[in-house]
């Protein structure tokens, strides 16, 4: 997507060095990182400098073709890998094929891992078009955590519908649920839509019923990080209570994600590792002062404990449909 007036996909890979927006630093400062070696790619997966199913789905597959490049053991370096973030399928999906298309040659897992961010790039653009059929002139969508172009390699999941109807010249309206405690929503997506000139509002995680009370949400999308075999979706932390406030109130709930998200080897939710993240990212913030100087701040009280799960399962029952590159199901 464009920043500015130049076009940059969230993540790259130049000969043997992985660039990507650094998406810590955003939306205050905008910032490409380089990483030359297998481990420092995979310390950027764990960080979220780079982070989203799409984006760390060609992550994981750049790292693993930099463990060729660097003659490591192809098993090691897989399972370190793996073990960066265990919630996300595209993670596992790419470093598998691109751990195999090591077997032939290393240049054989670079062209894999550059094969799979381009796919990422296509099956994104098409959940826009299809997605876009959903979207009403008017609409007024509300959306979970970040899925958007910085979510993928370009266009996005859930934010992709919503480009490609911007795009179109439809009126939407977008609520950004801000997404404690990381704020994809407040940093991430209320950025990319700045920048796309869609018309949003930031709100608080806990104003979702409120919203859909007052009849200001048309229609709810969501990004995913793994779906299972029977429907059930894992995605951020509070989707599944937007997806049951969805339902109560009679409003559209889909979900948005590409084929290589589906995972047909796991039944359900139940089987779904949930990833749980430092409680620190509930304790502090990190934002600029009035001068622009970056400061991380304690918003919590002192000696309490957090519990921080980064996801929840979404039950399928829930779930209106799911647009894919494929079309959209209900
Ligand atoms: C297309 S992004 C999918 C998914 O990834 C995000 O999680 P995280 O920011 O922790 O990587 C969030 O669950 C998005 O919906």
């Amino acid at each position: 997507m464009k920043v500015g007036d130049r076009h940059y996909r969230t993540i790259w890979m130049e000969g043997t060095v992985v660039y990507m927006i650094d998406q810590n630093l955003l939306p205050f400062e905008f910032k490409v990182q380089a990483f030359k070696q297998r481990e420092a790619t995979c310390e950027a997966i764990r960080k979220m400098t780079v982070r989203g199913a799409g984006a760390i789905g060609a992550a994981a597959g750049f790292a693993m073709a930099q463990g060729f490049i660097s003659n490591e053991d192809p098993d090691i370096a897989r399972e370190r890998i793996r073990a960066t973030r265990p919630t996300a399928r595209d993670l596992f999906y790419a470093v598998d094929r691109v751990y195999e298309a090591g077997k032939i040659s290393v240049q054989a897992a670079i062209e894999e891992a550059q094969n799979l961010a381009n796919a990422n790039v296509e099956a994104a653009k098409k959940i826009g078009f299809f997605g876009d059929a959903l979207i009403k002139d008017g609409a007024r969508i509300l959306t979970h955590c970040n899925a958007g172009w910085l979510g993928f390699v370009d266009y996005g999941s859930a934010l992709s519908p919503v480009y490609t109807a911007h795009r179109n010249g439809k009126q939407i309206h977008v609520y950004a649920d801000e997404t404690r405690p990381r704020s994809q929503g407040a940093r991430l997506t209320a950025w990319e839509l700045a920048n796309e000139g869609v018309d949003h509002t930031i709100v608080p995680d806990n104003a979702g019923a409120f919203l859909m009370s007052e009849g200001m949400i048309d229609l709810v999308i969501t990004g995913a990080d793994r779906i299972a075999a029977n429907g059930d979706v894992a995605n951020k932390i509070g989707t599944y209570e937007k997806a049951i406030l969805a339902e109560y109130f009679g409003i559209p709930f889909f979900v948005a994600a590409p084929l290589s998200t589906f995972d047909h080897n796991t039944p359900d939710g139940s089987a779904i590792e949930i990833e749980h993240r430092s409680q620190d990212e509930v304790h502090y913030q990190t934002g600029p002062d009035g001068d622009g100087k970056m400061h991380t701040i304690r918003v919590t009280n002192p000696g309490s404990e957090a519990f921080n799960p980064a996801f929840d399962i979404t039950p399928a029952a829930l779930i209106t449909g799911f647009i894919t590159e494929k079309g959209v199901t209900n």
